[in-house]
């Protein structure tokens, strides 16, 4: 059985040390360069089994145990959720497993929870590195590089802090579904999520994080990297163009090899391209770089996993995040063509139906925001690759005039161009523009949560208010034409031009104007007692003095405060409002209804 190594991807929340970690992992190989070093390639770094044996030392008699050793790891060089959204493939991912980095002293971020998500949906197992050990507050500084070691020599409240910190990953992990624990106190590597404390300054844990990655990949992902009868595909990650190289597009190979002599096939965004590769590089090994200019080298052949980069002429406009296939014969370039092309149809919306519109740089960002979206129910219009033209705010255009919250572009590091920026300017189409998938989906949430907030106030405002006032006794200033009477606001606040009643839910007419210290004022609050005046009624005949009033709203503004509104309302107002429905209902069995 020959097993492939595993690619191994590093996630988590802006400044929880990603790159410390890759640089420590890297250096690590650097280090062990005698023993078999690590090697460059594109986009990753490869270390071996025996540098991995070098630096977990005893730890690896126990990995040789297995019977499906790994030839080492591929680490993706570029931490973070965008190149691991772009390394796709059908049904999950094509990193085989990742390290989740996870500050020691914060605990989970944002970013943190967004990275699990993702890691969730596309099903990769991964290892939590509880980073930055060497900051808890008191820790001492020792010469081994093995956490379970320099634990034991910390001071006994370092031990009991960093378990409390533990603890809260345990905690909060759990919640979200998972079990975890310590790496030392982990019984099955199946169900409970590994956490391996480290510093990726001072390089302590990193022996032990490496062991428990070979560990989980030897144990549990022996089929995923088992090359017997596999297809020969990679991922796309970057397209460029290069001086002296032409097009040329950086790979992951995930599965099989790619020799100079195969046909790919891999998508652009309106067809698929089949051709053979003008050249296969890898980089240079520093010490034959002679020239900074002249970092590649060509090779004849690639084995998985591994980064490289292909250089032919028919790779411009090839989609970043799309599957690359290696076929070596006729019919496998009829079925890839076919697998490619259904794939394209699966990411890329375009229907009649209302719903934001969504521009992407690669294919897997755009995967990604479409299944984010849809969990959170957002409807799309359309999705799909590329700046931000004219033709999408136009049709932005129309979907606001049915949806104001749907009538919006989000654009997810794309360029928005400049006859586009102009016609949103001019149409008032709000563009959401972002570098990050989580900010941009919560800015956008965060702007319909706001906006609907804004709307309702102003419907709110718009409604009668609740209100209870007394007719204060010796306070008749005029009986009629209008009458003017001194009141009392019991509850609520009581407003200009508003109906009102008695507690019989007899109507007696609307609140003309309301006067405090003879100046008129639109509205008096509870507790304030202020001159009113009424048109049409006479004092002695409609209404009486030390009477009790309640504001009248129509039965459809009621039916909306009872439906939408009674947050609004203070506990005083939601009683009075149930009094007045109560009193309405007796003469009105259908009010509010
Ligand atoms: N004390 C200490 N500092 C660390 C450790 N790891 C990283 N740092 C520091 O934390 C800061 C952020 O580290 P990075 O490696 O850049 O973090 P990142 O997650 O790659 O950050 P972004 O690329 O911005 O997402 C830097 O100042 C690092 O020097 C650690 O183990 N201990």
């Amino acid at each position: 059985m020959q097993i492939r190594q595993p690619i191994v991807v590093v996630l988590g929340h802006v400044d929880s040390g990603k790159t410390s970690l890759l640089d420590r992992i890297r250096g690590t190989g650097v280090q062990g360069r005698e023993a078999g070093g690590i090697t460059q390639h594109i986009g990753a770094s490869f270390l071996p089994t025996e540098t991995i044996k070098e630096t977990c030392g005893p730890l690896y008699k126990k990995l040789q145990e297995s019977e499906n050793q790994v030839p080492g790891i591929l680490v993706i060089d570029t931490p973070g959720h965008e190149v691991f959204t772009n390394l796709r493939a059908r049904g999950g991912s094509a990193a085989d497993i990742a390290i989740l980095v996870v500050d020691v002293n914060r605990g989970f971020q944002p970013q943190t929870n967004e990275s699990l998500k993702i890691l969730q949906s596309r099903k990769v197992p991964f290892v939590v590195a509880l980073n930055k050990c060497d900051q808890i507050s008191g820790w001492r500084k020792s010469d081994t590089k093995f956490i379970t070691q320099a634990i034991k020599e910390q001071d006994q409240f370092i031990q009991t802090d960093l378990d409390q910190k533990i603890y809260d990953v345990v905690g909060t992990l759990s919640v979200l579904g998972y079990q975890s624990e310590a790496f030392y106190r982990v019984k099955d590597f199946k169900s409970e999520i590994a956490i391996v404390p480290i510093s990726a300054r001072s390089g302590v844990g990193i022996p032990e994080l490496l062991a428990v990655l070979v560990g989980l990949t030897q144990q549990y992902l022996q089929k995923r990297l088992d090359q017997k009868e596999k297809e020969s595909r990679g991922i796309v990650l970057e397209v460029n163009e290069e001086i002296g190289l032409g097009h040329t597009a950086n790979i992951i190979l995930i599965d099989g090899s790619i020799k100079k002599t195969d046909t790919i096939v891999v998508a652009k965004r309106d067809s698929v391209i089949i051709t053979k590769p003008k050249a296969i590089l890898l980089p240079k090994p520093l010490d034959e770089m002679r020239d900074p200019r002249d970092k590649f080298k060509p090779v004849q052949s690639v084995d998985a996993a591994a980064g490289l980069k292909i250089a032919s002429p028919d790779l411009e406009g090839v989609l970043p995040g799309s599957t690359l296939y290696i076929a070596s014969n006729e019919d496998d370039v009829k079925k890839y063509t076919k697998l490619i092309e259904s794939e394209m149809k699966s990411v890329f919306i375009d229907t009649e139906t209302n719903g934001v519109v969504l521009k992407c740089d690669t294919i897997g960002s755009l995967e990604a925001i479409v299944e984010m979206l849809r969990r959170s129910q957002v409807p799309i219009s359309k999705a799909d690759i590329g700046p931000v033209n004219r033709r999408d705010i136009m049709e932005t255009r129309a979907i606001k005039e049915n949806d104001r919250h749907l009538g919006v572009v989000l654009a997810f590091n794309v360029k928005i161009l400049p006859d586009a920026k102009e016609e949103s300017e001019s149409g008032h189409i709000k563009i959401f523009e972002d570098k990050i998938i989580y900010s941009l989906i919560d800015n956008y949430n965060a702007w319909v949560s706001e906006d609907t907030a804004n709307e309702d106030d102003a419907i709110f405002a718009e409604l009668t208010p609740i209100s209870k006032f007394t007719f204060l006794k010796g306070y008749v200033f005029r009986n009629t034409d209008p009458a003017v009477f001194g009141i009392r606001v019991d509850v609520g606040t009581l407003k200009q031009k508003i109906p009102f009643m008695n507690k019989d839910g007899r109507k007696i007419g609307l609140v003309h104007q309301l006067q405090l210290d003879k100046k008129t004022v639109t509205s008096a609050k509870a507790g304030q007692e202020v001159a009113c005046s009424v048109q049409g009624i006479t004092i002695g005949r409609q209404i009486f003095e030390e009477e009790v009033f309640y504001t009248f709203p129509p039965s459809h503004e009621a039916k909306k405060i009872l439906a939408k509104f009674m947050h609004k309302l203070s506990s005083e107002e939601q009683e009075i409002f149930n009094e007045i429905i109560e009193i309405q209902r007796k003469k009105d069995a259908a009010y509010a209804y």
